[in-house]
């Protein structure tokens, strides 16, 4: 079964998260009988760490984020980049790479649409398929595709996108930073709950297999200077630094999400993340866009939007 709005496929999941959706997670967690010590500390520490936001983000987006801080969360051994590689190698699929720069809706020819793209040597190329899916956020600052001779005009998604900074430091932390003496005392995770300071979340971290490094990441809304970094390291061997637009802005509540289909056979996988940013959150929406495809091609369309529901089970039922 496959849904066509996001709304749609995350009630489908469970009726409730439809309401978390339209109210901020401080609201969502304080009509369940939370207190406000836990929502302003606990919750507001999971979402600058997860998200660089605060606690009247939706509740969706907010019960993500707290599902992101609890125990027993893993990853693969070697690296989570292996989830796509993997992918790829299992589907057999040819991989062109490119950045695309327009999909064009053929009107006359065998082929729907015609994607343009710059080819790993800049050269631009055309290639025509029966079936577009994009699966990249079309946001300002962080996708260019033009999408030309459609009925109506598709254009970016108004919502911004968040920037954020992460700091990778091979070095030893000042403990006096934190308001702790000595360096056994420094937490290998620290979650900050106050919106004025620098840091949203510090972490220790272990390699891509689990080993113990000297490397320390800090996530934080605006990139730190030299000396923030000179403050709260006391001695440092290497300095990475990576500043990205990591997800959205989610200042609003209850705003239109953007659809799973952006025109006939044309498709769009990121208007999850609207709802909640997360490769887990993208790999729903990613099978939800391939059952879509599916369906849509071939005219299965009971299995789309409305459960479909067994006549057998409904023999119960009169006529009014
Ligand atoms: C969608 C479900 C059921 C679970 C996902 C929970 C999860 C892992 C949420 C976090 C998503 C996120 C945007 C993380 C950003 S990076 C933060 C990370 N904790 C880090 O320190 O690198």
């Amino acid at each position: 079964h496959a849904y066509t709005t996001v709304p749609d496929l995350i009630g489908a999941m469970d009726p409730s998260f439809i309401s978390y959706m339209k109210n901020s997670i401080k609201f969502v967690m304080k009509t369940s009988g939370f207190g406000d010590t836990f929502i302003d500390e606990m919750v507001m520490g999971a979402l600058r760490t997860n998200y660089g936001q605060n606690t009247d983000i939706p509740g969706f987006v907010g019960a993500v984020s707290i599902a992101g801080v609890q125990p027993g969360l893993w990853a693969v051994k070697g690296g989570n980049k292996q989830v796509p590689e993997k992918l790829v190698s299992e589907a057999q699929v040819q991989v062109i790479q490119g950045t695309v720069v327009s999909v064009q809706l053929l009107q006359y020819q065998g082929k729907n649409y015609r994607v343009g793209f710059f080819d790993a040597e800049k050269k631009e190329q055309f290639k025509d398929y029966d079936i577009v899916i994009v699966a990249t956020p079309l946001h300002d600052e962080v996708s260019e595709i033009d999408f030309e001779d459609f009925p109506s005009s598709i254009e970016n998604f108004p919502q911004q996108f968040h920037k954020v900074t992460a700091t990778f430091v091979e070095g030893v932390p000042d403990p006096k930073y934190f308001g702790v003496d000595n360096a056994d005392d420094l937490p290998n995770s620290i979650l900050t709950c106050n919106d004025s300071i620098l840091v949203n979340s510090q972490d220790k971290k272990a390699d891509v297999f689990g080993n113990p490094t000297d490397v320390y990441k800090f996530f934080s809304n605006t990139p730190p200077s030299e000396d923030d970094v000179k403050q709260m390291f006391t001695s440092k061997k290497d300095i990475r630094m990576a500043t990205f637009m990591a997800y959205p802005e989610y200042s609003t509540v209850g705003e239109d999400l953007p659809p799973f289909v952006l025109h006939d056979q044309l498709y769009y996988v990121n208007g999850i993340e609207l709802a909640a940013s997360a490769m887990e959150m993208s790999s729903i929406a990613g099978k939800n866009v391939a059952l879509l495809a599916y369906n849509h091609w071939h005219g299965n369309l009971e299995k789309i939007d409305e459960p479909y529901l067994d006549p057998a089970l409904e023999k119960d039922k009169t006529e009014l």
